[in-house]
């Protein structure tokens, strides 16, 4: 099975780095700063107080694509369009897409750009890049994949890597339940730069995470999606299980970099709005976060 990782970042260099390290053949396509410090040195992937260096093919040009039977898209939410037009030209017309991001449309939207077999995936795991070419794992890194039609060759050779991977029909279902969990954090604790322990214990933020996840669960169950009766508690639950973490989104506001905002809440309040569904939590938090991003950009 020859991999190909779109977007070298935590994620991409993180699943594509294991699936090297077991020995196929995977080409990273990534930013310079990443592609040369793999070049020249291989990959630095740090689990636990382990560190491994891995050998493995790695570009910047979008045409590393070409060949793979199993692509994993790996670039944030807001790149999926481009990304996905400019690697079109380069798709075998069997290739497996494995969509791994967070927002629960991106399956959609690149299957309208590129066509053919575009598969939602959950991803539980959190990482980091820790410098070029160097990503570290911080928890976790099970997957939950919809179901396709190399989807056992597929398990087979992620188990064989370290990647527990469960096929799922309803993937989306579980895509939908981190986006809930998103909507309820990412913006709270970017626009305030507080890990989610201390987040939780400010006054009226339990209040308004409960309304953020109203919102979301209306717009979910009208989507025709299957939600947890047990959500609100898992989701207000979470900030105890990793107290000192900062939601991606606080990571992002803090680089000066682009925000997944629009298809975390600003995809709930669209949604919303074609369903008559009123979702007024989302709708503050999500312009407060763009308005925040404009003012660090200088607008
Ligand atoms: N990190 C985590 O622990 C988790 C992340 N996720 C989700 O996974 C997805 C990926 O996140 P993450 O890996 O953290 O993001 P990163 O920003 O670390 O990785 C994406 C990488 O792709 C690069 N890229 C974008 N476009 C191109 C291009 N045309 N050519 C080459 N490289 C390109 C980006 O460069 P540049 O920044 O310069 O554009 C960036 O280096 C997101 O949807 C995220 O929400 C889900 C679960 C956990
Ligand atoms: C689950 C959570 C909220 C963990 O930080 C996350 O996915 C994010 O930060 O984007």
């Amino acid at each position: 099975m020859k991999v190909a990782v779109m977007g070298a970042g935590a994620i991409g260099c993180y699943y594509g780095g294991l699936l090297a390290r077991s020995g196929l053949p995977v080409t990273l396509i990534g930013r310079p700063q990443h592609v040369d410090a793999v070049t020249q040195r291989g990959l630095l992937l740090d689990i636990g107080q382990e560190q491994f260096t891995v050998p493995m093919a790695a570009t910047t040009e979008v045409s590393g694509v070409a060949g793979a039977d199993v692509v994993l898209f790996s670039v944030k939410s807001g790149d999926t369009e481009a990304v996905g037009r400019a690697m079109l030209p380069y798709l075998r017309p069997d290739v497996t897409i494995l969509c791994l991001q967070n927002g629960v449309d991106n399956p959609d939207r690149l299957r309208a750009v590129i066509g053919g077999t575009v598969v939602p995936v959950a991803v539980y795991v959190a990482t980091a890049m820790a410098g070029p070419g160097h990503v570290r794992h911080h928890g976790r890194g099970d997957l939950v994949m919809g179901p396709n039609p190399h989807d056992s060759e597929i398990v087979q050779h992620f188990a064989a890597a370290g990647i527990p991977t469960t096929v799922s029909a309803t993937a989306i279902d579980a895509l939908w339940a981190k986006l809930i969990v998103n909507c309820a954090y990412n913006a709270l604790s970017a626009l305030t730069q507080l890990p989610y322990g201390r987040l939780l214990a400010m006054g009226g933020v339990a209040e308004v995470m409960t309304d953020v996840v109203a919102e979301c669960v209306a717009v979910a169950t009208a989507s025709g999606v299957t939600v947890s009766p047990e959500i609100l508690p898992s989701v207000l639950g979470l900030a105890a299980s990793m107290p000192g973490q900062r939601s991606s989104t606080a990571q992002d506001l803090a680089m000066g970099k682009p925000t997944e905002i629009d298809h975390l809440n600003g995809f709930v309040i669209r949604r919303g709005a074609e369903l008559g569904i009123p979702t007024p939590a989302n709708r503050v938090l999500h312009t407060l976060v763009k308005a925040t991003e404009a003012v660090k950009r200088g607008d």
